[in-house]
This record gives structure tokens, C-alpha cells and sequence, in this order.
């Protein structure tokens, strides 16, 4: 069998819609699905883009229609919320760990796929996981502390920096191990209590799928030295504290899509 003939010939994406860059993140998946298919054509490359379909994800109805999902940013206390008022936690929950279908979230949507979080509401948030890690909610201060400042992101093969928006922006302060004490505040819905099946889990998922950090960025002043997490794949899972939908910059949007359309094979 050819390489093609493993290539899905249609991909519906889904954008999650309960919050945030909706309209963004679709509006640079056409721009990036347009360049895949334009580079294809000057490559005459023996693989064909598969058509893709970018719709907004407000129901299970929605989401099962979805082989990959973007969760945009906006408040992860409130995404969950609602997420759970529509039916969709449980749902989201195993779209991302039980069918493995590929997703990312940026920054609220990065806080949805942790398996454990900090500096949350009294109480704990909800939590969708997928990625081994604890995030730090809002690291960077408030939203009048916003800032863009340029990443160097080596899995982007060029050397131009991306411009990174981050607005009250979260960073990945620990990678979890079986060992980790990360159960904290959260729930998401699996890892969280660290029972022995969910630590024989997690040992699995990390001899199979380990944690990669993709992307950093310089602790601000006064915060310690070196580097902040700020991008992280684990398997078909991707995250990232900063919002790329808020930007011109169509490069992150390409990668992702190439990367769903060879998990997807
Ligand atoms: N811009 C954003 O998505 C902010 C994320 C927000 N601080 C949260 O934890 O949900």
C-alpha cells in the first residue's frame, strides 16, 4: 500500500466553542490549510492533503463529528464550568485520552489538558487532562500585565522567532512522574488521586508517550532563573501558554495540522 492510500482524505477539525479565539484559530487553520495544499501542489509530493472541515464544537453532536480539536484560551474555570453544564467534560475526556484523537489547547485550553493545576479557584477546577504536567495559572499577573515577547521554537525549523501572546498566561511548572506529588486542586478525572492503577497507568504512558517540552521562555525578573515551560506535546496532545490565533503568524497552525494528518494515517 502507498503512503496516499494511508492518507485520510477528509478531516473535520473542531475548534471548541464555548469561549475564547473561536473565530481566530479557525481563520488561521484556512490560511494554514491553504498553504499545506499550495505546497503540495509545487512539491508534487507522492502524498495528497486531505480536504479538511474547520467547525465550531458546541455539542457531543459536534465534537464526535471531530477528528482533532483545538481548545482556544479564555477562563479554564469557566470553559469547565460550562463544559460540564453542556455534557461535554466526560466527553472531551475521552476524545483526548481514551480515543487519542489528536488536540491542543493555548493557554486556558493548555490549563483544560493538564492533569493538575495551581493557583486555581478555592476548591479546585475541573480538568479535561491528557498532558502529564501541572500548570501555574496566570503566571505572568493580570490581564494589564499581557505581554508579546519572541520564542525561539525549534520544532518550527526556522530561525525567525514567533511572536508569543501571553494574556494572564499559564506556564507548565512541573512534569509529573509516578513519583510526582502533583495530585493537588484539580480533577481531571483520572490521574488526579494517583490510586495504584492510575499510577500503573501513568508509568505506561510515560515509557510510551513522554513529556516534551517544546517551547520556553525566560522567567521575568525577580522569578528565579532560567526558563519557563511554555509549549509541550505528549503524544497527540499539544499545548501552549501563549496564543498563536492572536497573530499573523500561521506557522504553529501549519505544523499542527501536519502533525494531525500524520497521526491520523
Ligand atoms: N488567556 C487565557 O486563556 C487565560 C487563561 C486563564 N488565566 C486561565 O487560567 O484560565
Amino acid at each position: 500500500m502507498t503512503v496516499d492510500a494511508l492518507t485520510p482524505k477528509q478531516i473535520t477539525v473542531g475548534v471548541l466553542a464555548l469561549q475564547g479565539g473561536v473565530i481566530e484559530h479557525i481563520s488561521l487553520l484556512q490560511k494554514a490549510a491553504a498553504q499545506l495544499s499550495s505546497q503540495q501542489s509545487t512539491e508534487s509530493s507522492s502524498t495528497s492533503t486531505p480536504q479538511f472541515t474547520f467547525i465550531q464544537v458546541r455539542t457531543t453532536a459536534q465534537l464526535s463529528q471531530c477528528d482533532a480539536l483545538i481548545i482556544p484560551g479564555g477562563e479554564s474555570t469557566t470553559m469547565a464550568i460550562v463544559a460540564r453544564r453542556l455534557g461535554l467534560l466526560d466527553p472531551l475526556r475521552e476524545f483526548v485520552k481514551v480515543q487519542h484523537k489528536p488536540t491542543w489547547g493555548t493557554c486556558a485550553g493548555l490549563v483544560m489538558l493538564a492533569s493538575a493545576a495551581s493557583a486555581t479557584k478555592q476548591g479546585g477546577q475541573e480538568l479535561i487532562g491528557g498532558l502529564d504536567v501541572k500548570v501555574l495559572r496566570n503566571r505572568y499577573g493580570t490581564q494589564i500585565q499581557s505581554f508579546v515577547g519572541d520564542l525561539r521554537l525549534p520544532f518550527l525549523e526556522e530561525e525567525k522567532p514567533f511572536r508569543g501572546v501571553f494574556i494572564r498566561a499559564p506556564v507548565v511548572e512541573e512534569i509529573m512522574t509516578s513519583g510526582s506529588s502533583a495530585s493537588g486542586n484539580t480533577q481531571d478525572g483520572s490521574e488526579a488521586g494517583q490510586g495504584g492503577d492510575e499510577i500503573a497507568k501513568l508509568k505506561e504512558r510515560q515509557r510510551t508517550e513522554k513529556v516534551e517540552v517544546l517551547g520556553t521562555y525566560p522567567k521575568p525578573q525577580g522569578t528565579g532563573e532560567g526558563e519557563d515551560i511554555v509549549a509541550v506535546r505528549q503524544g497527540n496532545v499539544f499545548g501552549t501558554s501563549f496564543h498563536p490565533e492572536l497573530t499573523d503568524d500561521v506557522r504553529i497552525h501549519v505544523w499542527w495540522l501536519k502533525q494531525v494528518v500524520e497521526r491520523l494515517r
